[in-house]
């Protein structure tokens, strides 16, 4: 166990990395989304509304019809009336893409009910020709011995999470990869024993997904796995995160692209049609907490897994705490709460890190790059809570 809990990451500080979230990524993000659906006055008033109080104003309830409304209730209590600046940016911004769905008539009775927001931009993810090389190239998998295939799969699970959406809204945001800040593939396989159920608590669709559904049906493939469930989020959030449509549209584009994304997309769906592999949409994955505080059925079913894979950012931040750790708090003493192995594969995104050596964290932060924000520096990093962190 970690000593004194570090501060946490708020929005509030101008020109941070989280305030410039809120007060440069969302109003792009919403002037993406007025111009990919012809939403009417009153829609567009409500996000207006919505950017004018996340970045200025107090906390507003959710609507009292809203399907959510007692455990957004609970949620929400302490924040209530209270100035958005003085929130942790883990509970803002998931409440910000709570408030953004009923902005646009989500949950409501009537035409936009349903509609997922993101989807355009997902969609065109998809059929990117980024996407499409990245998939095309599956094709020299099956030739690989088993050594390089199962290096791949993790590094392309791992890069899959540069394919993050939201990230790409931030100006200059995308850096190129330049390297693992710690682990690698060895950690990532350290955790795999006897065959046993395997959880993947997915991040983005489209690339990152495909990725995804590439690890998975390698670990069924070579028996490190099972049965694998995948989890997924159970509305759009985050922009991409990937719902049970979006499987399902990830799934149909690789079945029609033939040749090993469209045998891995056939596997896949015949995973899915006899029970190897289950999608699970629980309503914590889009809770504003961090998984320390998750629910007893969910914590009793990852119990049942011999081993949790962590996808991107965002998992990240909920599974260390998003806080300003050192860079060389133990990764285990932060995941001690996780009640199975745990690997995280994840491009950072954001500020928060841990698990670093210090001669690392020193020449990188020597370097004077935004190496923690810029998305060009990625992770693996393992544990068995309860014991020592699997590490190199
Ligand atoms: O979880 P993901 O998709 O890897 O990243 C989520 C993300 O885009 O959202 C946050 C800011 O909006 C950052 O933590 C991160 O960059």
């Amino acid at each position: 166990m970690v000593g004194p809990e570090a501060p946490l990451i708020t929005i509030g500080v101008p020109g941070s990395f989280a305030w410039k979230v809120f007060h440069e990524r969302h109003p792009a993000m919403i002037e993406q989304l007025c111009a990919a659906f012809p939403y009417g006055a009153d829609v567009r008033g409500r996000l207006a509304d919505l950017l004018r109080e996340t970045t200025g104003g107090v906390v507003e309830p959710l609507g009292d019809d809203a399907p959510d409304h007692g455990v957004w209730a609970a949620w929400a209590a302490d924040r209530l009336g209270g100035p958005w600046s003085d929130c942790s940016f883990l509970w803002a911004e998931s409440y910000f893409f709570r408030r953004l769905l009923a902005a646009v008539g989500y949950f409501e009775p009537g035409p936009w009910r349903g509609i997922d927001p993101f989807a355009p931009m997902k969609e065109a993810e998809l059929r990117s020709t980024g996407t499409a090389e990245v998939l095309a190239a599956l094709d020299a998998l099956p030739r690989l011995s088993e050594a390089d295939r199962d290096d791949t799969v993790v590094r392309a699970a791992v890069w899959g999470n540069q394919a993050d959406l939201a990230f790409r809204m931030s100006a200059g945001a995308e850096g190129a990869a330049a390297g693992l800040v710690t682990g690698d593939s060895q950690v990532f396989w350290s955790l795999f024993g006897e065959p046993g159920p395997v959880h993947l608590v997915a991040d983005n669709s489209a690339g990152e997904l495909a990725a995804d559904l590439v690890l998975i049906d390698h670990l069924l493939a070579t028996g490190r796995a099972d049965r694998v469930v995948l989890h997924v989020k159970p509305t759009p959030y985050y922009v991409s995160d990937a719902t049970l449509a979006d499987v399902v549209g990830v799934l149909r584009h690789l079945v029609g692209l033939g040749g090993e994304a469209g045998a891995v997309g056939q596997r896949t769906w015949d995973g899915l049609r006899d029970g190897r592999i289950e999608v699970r949409a629980h309503p914590f994955f889009c809770a504003p907490l961090e998984y320390r505080a998750m629910p007893t059925d969910l914590r009793a079913e990852l119990a049942s897994a011999s081993v949790t894979i962590m996808k991107g950012d965002l998992n990240y931040r909920r599974l260390v705490g998003d806080r300003y750790w050192p860079a060389t708090t133990p990764f285990a003493d932060v995941v001690d709460h996780f009640p199975s192995p745990v690997v995280a594969l994840r491009v950072l995104k954001s500020e928060v890190v841990v698990g670093l050596d210090e001669a690392t964290a020193a020449a990188l932060d020597a370097t004077g790059d935004s190496w923690r924000t810029s998305g060009s520096h990625a992770l693996v990093q393992a544990a068995v809570p309860g014991g020592a962190a699997v590490t190199r």
